[in-house]
């Protein structure tokens, strides 16, 4: 069985070494020659998989992307040659609601803002967007909610309109897919009709897809504004070649790593691994947990005085999102976005950090806290 792999892939070879012989390819140049004896091929989101590059293969089974976004995959023309696809849901949603927690925190000191008085909405309420809302809720944040898909579904969906949240959010986090077509598409959601709505100061944070922001709109807001408004962007339109005139005005600018925790992406390779076991009716004999690092940070005693304000310094002992943003500023020049995305520093999720307690407080459970 030949298994093609980016090799951004985390333990590819490790998980699936097994089922066949793992080769690694460039997620932006590989080419349908490279891929023409594959059995399975396992991307991630900078590579599109469509007709042009499947035309010179006879024989894919089953591709496999390791995220949750599939606006890279032609599904239709997968289905169209029986070949068995799988994304990765909620591989990393508890990495990107870490993010969007740091970034919250970040803007929250440099302007003083205190955080159970603002109003954050969320715009997609998936695996991401319903574990920030619970996370805030236990942090005694105010949260909308906007997704009119699950409102049609759901009965009991509390749901604000797209308008509502313009008009009424300190502060707005996007974490929808990136869609063109359909009842709900999602390009432009935020433009120069909707970006008029915002209070002058609503906060703005994109973590989904950049396109959801038309970016040059953005600039102009950002450029023409009376007030300051605080932006931190993880995703931009036109990666790897983002609009750089953006960030001057964007607080937290970072280069698509909202879910690049260790465990984030690792669990998106573990996700293809166990659809490929089920797929081709092997035993799944592998598991994460056998290939994760020992944390630097294994355990922590708090005490009885321990409070919601402390919850913060614990995390930052995880994850600071300023050196993030502090790498994106100080190596886009010379490295390029795709470089930086490649040699992350690891990162590890709250998961990893043992909480020690006589009594543990609700919310620490709550963020995903590991506790002993
Ligand atoms: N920056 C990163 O590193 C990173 C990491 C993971 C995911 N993402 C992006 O975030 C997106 C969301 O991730 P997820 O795991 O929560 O996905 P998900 O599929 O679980 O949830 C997406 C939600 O968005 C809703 N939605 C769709 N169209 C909408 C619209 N027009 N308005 C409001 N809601 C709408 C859907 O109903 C769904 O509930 C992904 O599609 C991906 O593009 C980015
Ligand atoms: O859609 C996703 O799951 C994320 O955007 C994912 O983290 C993208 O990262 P990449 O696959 O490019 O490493």
């Amino acid at each position: 069985m030949r298994i093609y792999a980016d090799e951004n892939m985390p333990l590819v070879s490790q998980f699936f070494s097994d089922i066949g012989t793992v080769s690694l390819f460039n997620g932006r140049t590989v080419s349908a020659q490279q891929l023409n004896d594959a059995d399975i091929i396992l991307v991630r989101s900078v590579t599109d998989v469509n007709e042009a590059l499947l035309q010179l293969n006879t024989k894919v089974r089953f591709v496999g992307t390791a995220t949750i976004g599939t606006d890279h995959i032609d599904q239709a023309y997968l289905a169209s040659r029986s070949i068995a696809f799988s994304s990765a849901p909620g591989c990393n949603a508890q990495s990107v609601t870490e993010y969007v927690l740091a970034s919250l925190w970040c803007l929250a000191q440099k302007y003083q803002w205190d955080l159970s008085h603002k109003t954050v909405g969320i715009v997609g309420v998936g695996n991401i967007g319903s574990r920030l809302a619970n996370t805030l809720q236990a942090l005694n944040i105010t949260t909308l909610l906007c997704d009119p898909l699950r409102a049609a579904q759901e009965s009991d969906f509390a749901h604000s309109d797209f308008q509502q949240l313009c008009q009424h959010c300190d502060i707005i986090s996007f974490h929808t897919p990136l869609c063109t077509s359909g009842n709900f598409p999602t390009k432009y959601l935020l433009n120069a009709q909707t970006l008029a709505m915002l209070k002058p100061d609503c906060a703005i944070i994109n973590a989904s897809r950049g396109a959801v922001i038309d970016n040059n709109a953005l600039l102009h807001d950002l450029q023409t504004a009376q007030q300051r408004r605080a932006v931190v962007l993880d995703v931009w339109e036109h990666e790897p070649n983002i609009m750089t005139a953006l960030l001057p005005y964007v607080d937290i600018a970072t280069v698509h790593i909202a879910g690049h925790s260790i465990e984030g992406k690792a669990r998106g390779t573990e996700m293809l691994y166990q659809r490929c076991c089920e797929l081709l009716n092997i035993p799944i004999t592998k598991q994460l947990t056998q290939f994760l690092p020992a944390p630097a940070f294994k355990d922590i005693h708090i005490s009885e005085n321990f409070g919601l304000p402390d919850v913060q310094n614990i995390a930052r002992l995880l994850y600071d999102v300023r050196r993030d943003d502090a790498i994106l500023r100080q190596y886009l020049h010379k490295q390029g976005f795709d470089w930086l995305r490649k040699n992350y520093p690891p990162r590890r999720e709250f998961s990893s950090l043992q909480i020690r307690a006589s009594v543990i407080p609700d919310y620490l459970r709550q963020l995903g806290f590991g506790i002993a």
